[in-house]
């Protein structure tokens, strides 16, 4: 992965950060790395998931997978960190797949009832995913596809593979019934996950080049280093930092691949949930490139300066030509491919938003293949551990996602949590028709 901070620096942009200030930026950036560093080596909570691209293991993956390696279909339960990994790789590379892959983390009742429906349930492989064991729509939805497998006389523990803590709820389910079960590393928090048995195990089904997403991954890990004018990852996470402190209090990001659409996904639960603490932090925004061009791109240029536009460039894709018409106006076309039209937009939606004096970043790839998408998860989360750094803040803890979490368990009679309390508590001031 490559970046380009171009087109945030002060001489472009307003907020923007200037090239003296990010000299001075770099030497916090020095300090942060060496905490980074020092946190990693002593495999520290959180710290420790920069460490995956050496600790997880292939083999162990695919062989807890071989079962079901032919499924037609995968269903993974889990939700927030436990799915958007996988479904950011499975995702991105689908066209290479011959497996579908479907991924329950709402427990919208029509939702997955359509999402089951049609599924050849005996060529369907079951993956479900919880580090804690406990979160609750994950094991409902557990129990509802179960409960669909049984009704079809189709025997779900030949067809489950189960990833969760070393203990637990799930865990102990998996020992019941004896099904493949992969262990959440130690101190790596979900979110931070996307690299172990959490994001790679649906990889592993859909025949996906595991090997490959960890070089990715670990190439990046090697341009880790203590300035962030030599480390793609470290550049990204500085300047949204310094462009937060100038009132870029939004980071929208803004893939240019249909293929990538749910790594922005991924990124707002990264930078969310790890970043949102202590009234500090950047607010996630996701928009799709060229289709949002036409919806944000107003607001993009001409709201509020209070935005860094985040742009990912896939680098090379397949292409498909644009045929020629004979209406002149439209001759143009015919000259293009639909690739180039795409690449010309690209290029003319960060220059107009530079012309506008709007901060915005490039974040390129070489091509949407595991190689790269290893080094854009790993770089995306490297930087965020550098802002939380950066912001002074515990990056790995979510208590405020904690609390809704007891307040539900309490409301459906899971224990007993004050939090529930607050729900009987809620103002009300409603307009009636
Ligand atoms: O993996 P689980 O324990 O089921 O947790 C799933 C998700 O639950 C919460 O919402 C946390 O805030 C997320 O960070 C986590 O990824």
């Amino acid at each position: 992965m490559n970046v380009d901070i171009g087109n945030a620096l002060a001489s472009v942009a307003s907020p923007g950060a200037s090239r003296d200030s990010l000299e001075r930026l770099d030497e916090q950036v020095a300090d942060a790395h060496e905490r980074i560093v020092a946190g990693m080596e002593h495999s520290e909570h959180g710290y420790e998931a920069l460490n995956l691209p050496e600790r997880t293991d292939p083999d162990e993956i695919r062989a807890a997978v071989e079962p079901v390696a032919d499924a037609e279909a995968l269903i993974t339960v889990g939700i927030g960190g436990s799915a958007l990994g996988a479904a950011t790789i499975t995702d991105a590379l689908a066209d290479e797949s011959d497996t579908e892959a479907v991924y329950l983390d709402n427990v919208d009742p029509k939702w997955v009832s359509n999402h089951l429906e049609g599924l050849p349930l005996e060529e369907t492989a079951i993956n479900v995913v919880s580090r804690s064991g406990t979160t609750a729509e994950t094991l409902a939805n557990f129990l509802v596809v179960r409960d669909v497998f049984e009704a079809a006389g189709v025997d779900w523990t030949e067809r489950t593979i189960v990833t969760t803590g070393e203990s637990g709820p799930l865990r102990n389910l998996a020992d019941r019934h004896d099904l493949p079960s992969l262990k959440v590393p130690d101190g790596v928090p979900g979110r931070f996950s996307a690299l172990s048995a959490v994001g790679m195990v649906a990889a592993a089904v859909c025949g996906h080049d595991l090997e490959a997403l960890l070089e990715g991954a670990a190439a990046e890990r090697e341009s880790l280093t203590g300035s962030l004018f030599d480390c793609p990852a470290y550049a990204y996470g500085a300047m949204a930092y310094a462009l937060d402190q100038r009132g870029a209090a939004v980071n929208a990001m803004v893939p240019y691949a249909e293929s990538l659409e749910t790594f922005a996904e991924w990124f707002a639960q990264l930078w969310a949930e790890s970043l949102g603490k202590d009234d500090l932090g950047q607010t996630p925004a996701r928009a799709l490139g060229v289709t949002d061009q036409h919806s944000q791109l107003q607001l993009y240029r001409a709201g509020p300066r209070d935005k860094l536009v985040t742009f990912v460039s896939p680098g090379e894709t397949d292409d498909r030509s644009i045929p020629d018409t004979d209406v002149d106006e439209l001759a143009y076309l015919g000259d293009a491919t639909l690739g180039e039209l795409l690449e010309a937009e690209f290029e003319a939606t960060e220059a107009s938003l530079a012309a506008a004096g709007r901060p915005n970043v490039r974040l390129e790839l070489e091509t949407v293949d595991e190689y790269e998408l290893g080094g854009l998860l790993y770089g995306m989360e490297a930087a965020c551990v550098l802002a939380g750094e950066l912001y002074g803040i515990n990056t790995f803890e979510q208590p405020a996602v904690e609390w809704a979490k007891k307040a539900t368990r309490g409301l459906l009679g899971g224990g007993n949590f004050e939090e529930a309390d607050a729900v009987a508590e809620k103002t009300e001031l409603r307009i009636e028709r």
